[in-house]
């Protein structure tokens, strides 16, 4: 199997802290990989280095065959608009908007036009068990409702990659594993790949495979020493 999107001994410090010493993770399509590590290891780094939001200062980011880290602002910005979806801890929805509203705005971004963006957004409310809750604003939402939206939201352009930050980080044991596993069967069903940061193995057990990341660098678990 060929890798989708790969980090190359990636090295990233902010300011004076180096985050990444020479990272390197290749995951194949459709693969849902989870990142693992203590805090401050430098998963979020890897995580955002992979998805074109921080650029490396040394090594390589490629995409579906393509230099991430050589690409110019604008050129990765689509990249995240058109390619990837993102899922983070605190869900980050609009507060303005609705949740359908919501839900369509990576569509609204790439120019699909309002009606159709809507419909496509509505479909994702029966599937993730929101039937009812599309004219609702995020502060009328539970965390574990929110945090489907913005998962559908993640999902919605029917993306290359999701990159999930601690997706359920901020959610009970029981409502994480709701999320989990409607991330899972719908990146399956569209065949997104999927890469999860999370410091619970629980929440880990729901990928395909795991990788650990020590002071800036990634191991295989069977490969950490102890
Ligand atoms: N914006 C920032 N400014 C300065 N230092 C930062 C910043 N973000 C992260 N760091 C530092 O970079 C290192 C890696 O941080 P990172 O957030 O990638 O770790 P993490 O493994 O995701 O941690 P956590 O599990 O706590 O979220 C840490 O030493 C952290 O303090």
């Amino acid at each position: 199997m060929s890798a989708v999107i790969e980090a190359r001994d990636v090295t990233f410090s902010f300011g004076q802290t180096p985050a990444l010493r020479g990272a390197s993770v290749a995951v194949n399509a459709g693969e849902i990989l989870a990142i693992m590590g203590p805090s401050g290891s430098g998963k979020s780094t890897l995580l955002h280095c992979l998805a074109g939001i921080l650029v490396p200062d040394s090594g390589e980011i490629v995409f579906d065959g393509a230099r991430v880290d050589s690409m110019a602002e604008t050129e990765r910005s689509s990249l995240r608009r058109d390619r990837f979806g993102f899922v983070f801890q605190f869900g980050q929805l609009v507060p303005e908007l609705t949740a359908v509203e919501n839900v369509a705005l990576p569509l609204l971004l790439s120019g699909v036009r309002r009606t159709q963006a809507l419909r496509r957004a509505h479909a994702w409310f029966e599937r993730l068990g929101l039937g009812g809750m599309e004219q609702r604003r995020s502060g009328e939402l539970s965390g574990g409702q929110a945090q489907r939206v913005a998962l559908a939201r993640g999902l919605v352009a029917e993306p290359q990659v999701l990159f999930a930050d601690e997706p359920t980080g901020a959610l009970d044991s029981l409502t994480g594993e709701q999320v989990m596993d409607l991330l899972v069967s719908a990146a399956q069903e569209q065949g997104t790949t999927v890469i999860l940061v999370t410091h619970e193995p629980r929440i880990a057990a729901y990928a395909d495979r795991e990788v650990m990341v020590r002071d800036g660098r990634v191991n295989a678990p069977d490969r950490i020493a102890s």
